[in-house]
């Protein structure tokens, strides 16, 4: 499978309404902390403009909310992994990536044949707390030696600038949101990424 090489996050539909049409065509919406009625919604929007423009939308962490709505794509972390029923996600017809940290990660996220495994933080980041301090353009070198042909997507710290060094290093697809998010002009800075990422 061949992604897209830019893979913006966003908290909401919002943003996938305005990125989309610029031309994204890989996009996770990650919501934390909202109830399912809200979720519904945000998903579904998101999901109609997706459709629309012929992008995939991968919906984060909410697997059941993502089999009813007809999703395609769910992106899960380890302490998902512990909850989720893969077997479900599987027979929906969800297509999965996963987040990986460590080694003891890797192989548990390769036993599930997902649809690409993320290695993260790259850099280091400022959107959440994490245990994981960060990984390095070596660390992706050695996860594309071992992932094998599950695409390898790097998240942590990204940027326009720093892309070309992640590709460089063995990723196949990038991921960022403050580099977006926190932009003056996030609409020139999807822009930037999409002419970086051609
Ligand atoms: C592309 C991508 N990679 C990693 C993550 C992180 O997932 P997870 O570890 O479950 O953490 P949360 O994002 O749920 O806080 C991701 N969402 N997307
Ligand atoms: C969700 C997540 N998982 C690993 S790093 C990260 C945050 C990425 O955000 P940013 O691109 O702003 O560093
Ligand atoms: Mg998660």
């Amino acid at each position: 499978m061949t992604l897209p090489r830019f893979y913006p996050v966003f908290d909401s539909a919002d943003w996938v309404v305005r990125a989309v049409p610029l031309g994204v065509r890989l996009v996770q919406l990650r919501i934390k902390g909202q109830p399912d009625e809200i979720l519904r919604a945000e998903i579904s929007t998101a999901l109609a403009c997706c459709r629309h423009y012929g992008a995939a939308l991968v919906i984060n962490d909410h697997w059941q909310l993502a089999i009813e709505l007809d999703a395609d794509w769910l992106h899960l972390g380890q302490e998902d992994l512990d909850t989720a029923d893969i077997a479900a996600i599987r027979h929906a017809g969800l297509k999965l990536g996963v987040s990986t940290h460590d080694h003891a990660e890797l192989d548990r996220a390769v036993t599930l044949a997902p649809e690409y495994i993320a290695l993260g933080p790259v850099y280091p980041t400022i959107l959440k707390q994490m245990k994981w301090t960060e990984q390095g353009l070596d660390r992706l070198t050695e996860w594309k030696s071992l992932v094998g042909d599950i695409p390898l997507c790097a998240i942590g710290g990204m940027s326009v600038e720093r892309a070309p060094g992640a590709f460089a290093a063995g990723a196949d697809t990038v991921a960022a949101v403050t580099d977006i998010t926190l932009n003056a002009d996030p609409d020139a800075r999807i822009q930037a990424w999409l002419k970086a990422t051609a």
